[in-house]
């Protein structure tokens, strides 16, 4: 078997270098993105210039368009923002918590004949530098900042990248196609008249 050294990123750009090697190739080895995010210890400095919060919702912040292959953004959570339960477009989503803590509580699919609340699968707390992994044959997922005190930030990659996913009505199963949007690009925030969408938060 083949045998490649972990290498750990010292910081956030050479995280994003790292990143972009493996994302060279065609196949994608999930465990080697997710430990390798893992093994980068946020430091906020690093990325701070991204992180822009907003009172009312959570926002996504572009950093990275890993040359087509992946879209790496910062997603920065206010006390009690959460997002709605939503699909993940096909892609693989990887999760890293810079700061704080975030709640995901993981969904069924929705069927066809389904009656009341959706399935909940299972829930957890993702703490600090941890890095978590959906798509969509794992299933649906909502992630919540549930402090009343305490803001957190979560470093997301997405491959490939997408614009749209489908959001669900937890009473019914009812899905919604919505845009994506991203709150500033590249540290600078993306103009108002863009942003005109219905969102995931
Ligand atoms: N997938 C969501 C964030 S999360 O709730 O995982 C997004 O990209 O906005
Ligand atoms: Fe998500």
């Amino acid at each position: 078997m083949e045998h490649t050294e972990m290498v750990k990123p010292e910081t956030l750009d050479d995280l994003i270098q790292i990143l972009h090697q493996i994302f060279e190739s065609d196949s994608v080895n999930i465990e080697e993105v997710q430990s390798i995010m893992e093994a980068y210890e946020s430091k906020p400095q690093e990325w701070k210039k991204f992180a822009k919060f907003d009172q009312y919702r959570y926002t996504r912040n572009l950093i990275d368009e890993g040359n087509g292959k992946f879209n790496l953004m910062i997603l920065c959570w206010g006390e009690g923002h959460g997002s709605s339960i939503h699909d993940h477009a096909d892609s693989h989503c990887f999760m890293k918590l810079l700061q704080g803590q975030l709640k995901e509580t993981l969904f069924k699919w929705p069927d066809g004949k389904m009656h009341g609340d959706m399935v909940q699968k299972s829930q957890r707390v993702l703490q600090e530098n941890q890095c978590a992994y959906i798509n969509d044959s794992i299933g649906l997922h909502r992630v919540e900042n549930v402090s009343h005190t305490e803001c957190a930030a979560s470093l997301h990659l997405y491959s490939p990248p997408f614009q749209y996913c489908q959001t669900f009505d937890q009473r019914t199963g009812h899905k919604n196609t919505v845009k994506m949007t991203f709150w500033s690009k590249y540290g600078e925030r993306t103009p108002i008249e863009t942003t005109i969408s219905q969102e995931n938060n």
